[in-house]
């Protein structure tokens, strides 16, 4: 078994690692659209504490970080195979499902979505895991 930690990544907070590979198979944990700084990605808050969180920003952030990790054991997008995606309110599906339907189309992987009732931030919209097969060599 390979995986792990990836350089260059938000460090996961708690203990466990950002990928796994069992096989050919590659189980990549829950990602949202934390920045390695710990900012995220799709969140702003002003001067008086007013946020705004942007679904369509943090769906693409967290495909691309998805992306990267799947890269760092040799995989890609296009491996995919199966994707849970929680959401904290359903009233951002249309935002997501349009930034979805950019990457992915009826031959990507199979998908799960439903909204949960808090991610691990208060500013994260967001929350994606996902499996995928290693491509032949
Ligand atoms: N996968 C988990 C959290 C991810 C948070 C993040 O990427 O910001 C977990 O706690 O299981």
């Amino acid at each position: 078994m390979s995986g792990g930690l990836v350089p260059g990544k938000a460090t996961p907070r708690g203990r466990f690692p950002h990928v796994k590979v069992a096989g050919r198979l590659v189980f990549v944990s829950g990602t949202s659209s934390r920045r390695p700084d710990d900012t995220i990605e799709g969140a702003r808050v002003d001067a008086l504490g007013t946020t705004d969180l942007d679904i369509r920003v943090q769906t693409r952030a967290v495909i691309e970080n998805i992306r990267d990790i799947l890269r760092s054991v040799g995989a890609d997008l296009p491996d995919l195979t199966q994707v849970t995606t929680y959401l904290v309110s359903m009233n951002d599906f249309g935002g997501y499902n349009e930034v979805y339907a950019g990457y992915f189309d009826e031959s990507g992987p199979t998908r799960t979505t439903v909204a949960v009732h808090q991610l691990p931030h208060p500013h994260l919209l967001i929350e994606m895991q996902a499996i995928a097969v290693l491509p032949e060599d």
